[in-house]
């Protein structure tokens, strides 16, 4: 039976995990006060406590205007401890899995981002992420990075959900424009990553298939285009919307000042992951579509608003 380590088992991604990893090993799953990233002593014993053959860490410090300030933390989090999870994998000859963003690009590229395009972070959250990178690279260890992109979900705190709240509360939306990117489904990530897992095993963890993967929803949009979408299926469910004349201002990044500067372009090209191992995820508007659906059909009081 393999034994599984998973961090951040209450984030938008490690929520989905718990269940995914399920079928693939025995989860032990924690949340940062039994498994706080920013203290190594404490990344040292729980690997050294629990002995895993795979650790996933979706855990990471994602408040990305927050990151500019609260930028020690932020390193602690995304650049130093993955490498310490390396390194205890490395010591244990287990796997780890590790997701990044694509706000280590620069966003001046037209086309999709490869995993053969160079890096150039523009603020502190894409840097303290692209550190966290290199240090598992640099370590030895078996790994996946799987970068990925605009990540919503049912649980969690996520664009999506600011949407909803804010289109019952306001008459008006004004929404970016000019930034384009993927929007993920935390439930997509999850089974893709139990999918990759089982078949990786299979092929007794060769080493070749090892690496970074970009890993995000199929096609892309822009962040006004994408609340549009929320608003459209976000009016069959909810009886308040349902009829309510709603302005959704497209507006230009420089009108929406904010303090971390994000890519205008991060859509990433998914070839290598589908090559290696036949994963696809759908197109952002059907997961998205499900997920909306998901979220209506939780209690009342977890619908935001
Ligand atoms: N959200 C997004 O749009 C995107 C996310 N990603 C990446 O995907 C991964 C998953 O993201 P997502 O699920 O959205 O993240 P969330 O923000 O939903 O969850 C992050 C989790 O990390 C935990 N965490 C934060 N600080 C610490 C700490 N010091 N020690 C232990 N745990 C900690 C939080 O736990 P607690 O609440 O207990 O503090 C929380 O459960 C991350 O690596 C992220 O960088 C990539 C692209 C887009
Ligand atoms: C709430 C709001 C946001 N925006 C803009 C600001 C920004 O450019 C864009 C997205 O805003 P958010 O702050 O929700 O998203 P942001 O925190 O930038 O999301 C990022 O999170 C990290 C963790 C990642 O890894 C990225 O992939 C990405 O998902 O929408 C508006 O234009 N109008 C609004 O009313
Ligand atoms: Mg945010």
């Amino acid at each position: 039976m393999t034994r599984i380590l998973l961090t951040g088992k209450n984030g938008q991604v490690g929520w989905e995990l718990q269940r995914s990893l399920a079928d693939f090993g025995e989860v032990v799953a924690t949340d940062s006060g039994e498994l706080d990233l920013a203290d190594p002593q404490a990344i040292r014993r729980v690997v050294r406590e629990v002995k895993p053959d795979l650790i996933v860490n979706p855990a990471a410090y994602t408040a990305v205007d927050k990151a500019e300030t609260e930028t020690d933390l932020a390193q602690a989090v995304n650049g130093d401890a993955p490498g310490m999870l390396a390194a205890e994998a490395l010591r244990l000859n287990a796997v780890l899995v590790h997701y990044s963003t694509d706000y280590v690009f620069d966003g001046s590229k037209s086309a999709p981002y490869t995993e053969a395009d160079a890096p150039n972070p523009q603020c502190v959250y894409g840097r303290t992420k692209l550190a966290g990178e290199q240090a598992i690279r640099a370590s030895g260890c078996k790994h996946l990075i799987l970068r990925t992109s605009w990540v919503y979900g049912v649980h969690g705190g996520n664009f999506v959900k600011t949407m909803l709240r804010l289109a019952r509360e306001r008459n008006e939306l004004r929404i970016v424009a000019d930034q384009f990117g993927a929007p993920t489904w935390a439930r997509d990530l999850a089974q893709s990553t139990a999918s990759v897992l089982q078949n990786w095993s299979q092929k007794d963890w060769d080493s070749s298939l090892g690496g970074l993967y970009h890993l995000t929803a199929a096609g892309r949009t822009s962040w006004h285009q994408y609340a549009e979408e929320i608003v459209r299926l976000a009016r069959q469910y909810d009886p308040a919307l349902a009829s309510k004349a709603l302005d959704i201002r497209a507006i230009a990044t420089h009108e929406y000042p904010l303090p971390a500067k994000r890519p205008v372009n991060s859509v990433l090209a998914n070839d290598r992951i589908r090559a290696a191992f036949g994963i696809a995820l759908p197109a952002w508007q059907d997961s998205l579509a499900e997920c909306v659906r998901l979220i209506y059909q939780q209690p009342v009081s977890a619908v935001p608003g």
